[in-house]
């Protein structure tokens, strides 16, 4: 497996995917960045004179309901319209699901959308499964993902979409198969837009497996996890992380990939 996620990796460095995101203010510098740092091509764009349009020569969408208004869930609406309509696969990242009814309501919407996948962490991924009776504290996980596991298989059988839940470990689910990945680093944790930025990358993982959105999210949280960990390594706290993150991104090398993976079913 891990050769087959190394490939990825340099599939997504040789082909520079275009994604496009409507994300929230507080991470589209960091998601931008780490977007060029895999290689990978990064617009940000929610007016919805262009909606229709840019969606049709992205390789992905990725939609990310952080700092949410409704002129942008129309965006929001616009845009997976277009993709559902040329097969472009889409993310979803329920960034706050469960902390107010707002949020709920949207979310609601977007999942009858059928997102291609979900990324959330464990709170999340609870609360959008359990119609948000769930209660969660903002955008930080009180839960571990291993509690998560069966609101992930439920969203999988509704929605058909692949469902990561991040955290200490990594779990991917999609029909039978579960994939767990045990690195990365708690200080991830403490830097802000780690979680948003797992979802970019998996848009861009998708854009170049849009046949295997489970291979694509696999390798794209793999990747965030190995390089967080090396990152992490060289980091005195989480300002230093976020800059060595990206560094981390653009150099990582097959060799260190190989040796630390931590995969598991
Ligand atoms: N305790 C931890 N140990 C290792 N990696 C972690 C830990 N917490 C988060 N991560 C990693 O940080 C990234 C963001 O995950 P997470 O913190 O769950 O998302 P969010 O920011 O949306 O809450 C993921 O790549 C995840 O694997
Ligand atoms: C703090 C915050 N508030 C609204 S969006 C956002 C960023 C959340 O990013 P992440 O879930 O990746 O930590
Ligand atoms: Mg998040």
């Amino acid at each position: 497996m891990q050769e087959q996620l190394w490939k990825s990796i340099v599939l997504v460095r040789d082909k520079s995917p275009l994604v496009q995101s409507i994300t929230n203010y507080v991470v589209m510098n960091n998601t931008a960045n780490a977007l060029l740092a895999v290689g990978a091509s990064p617009i940000m764009a929610h007016a919805h004179e262009e909606m229709k349009d840019m969606v049709s020569i992205v390789g992905a969408l990725v939609i990310n309901i952080g700092t949410l208004d409704d002129y942008w869930v129309k965006s929001m609406h616009l845009a997976i319209a277009q993709a559902n309509a040329l097969h472009v696969p889409w993310v979803l990242d329920p960034v706050g699901a469960g902390a107010t009814p707002y949020r709920n309501e949207v979310l609601e919407g977007l999942l009858q959308l059928r997102p291609t996948i979900i990324r959330g962490n464990a709170s999340e991924i609870l609360a959008l499964a359990s119609k948000h009776t769930t209660p969660t504290k903002g955008v930080d996980s009180t839960h571990r993902s291993t509690e998560a596991v069966d609101a992930a298989l439920t969203l999988n059988q509704h929605f058909g979409s692949v469902v990561c839940i991040s955290g200490a470990t990594d779990i991917i689910v999609h029909k039978d198969k579960t994939v767990k990945l045990s690195n990365g680093h708690p200080m991830m944790a403490r830097v802000t837009g780690m979680g948003c930025t797992a979802t970019a990358l998996t848009g861009a993982f998708v854009a170049v497996h849009p046949e295997d959105p489970m291979n694509a999210t696999v390798a794209a949280m793999a990747l965030m996890g190995v390089a967080g960990e090396l990152a992490a390594q060289r980091s005195k706290g989480p300002g230093s992380l976020q800059v060595n993150f990206l560094d981390s991104l653009y150099t990582l090398r097959e060799s260190d990939f190989a040796e630390r993976l931590k995969v598991g079913a």
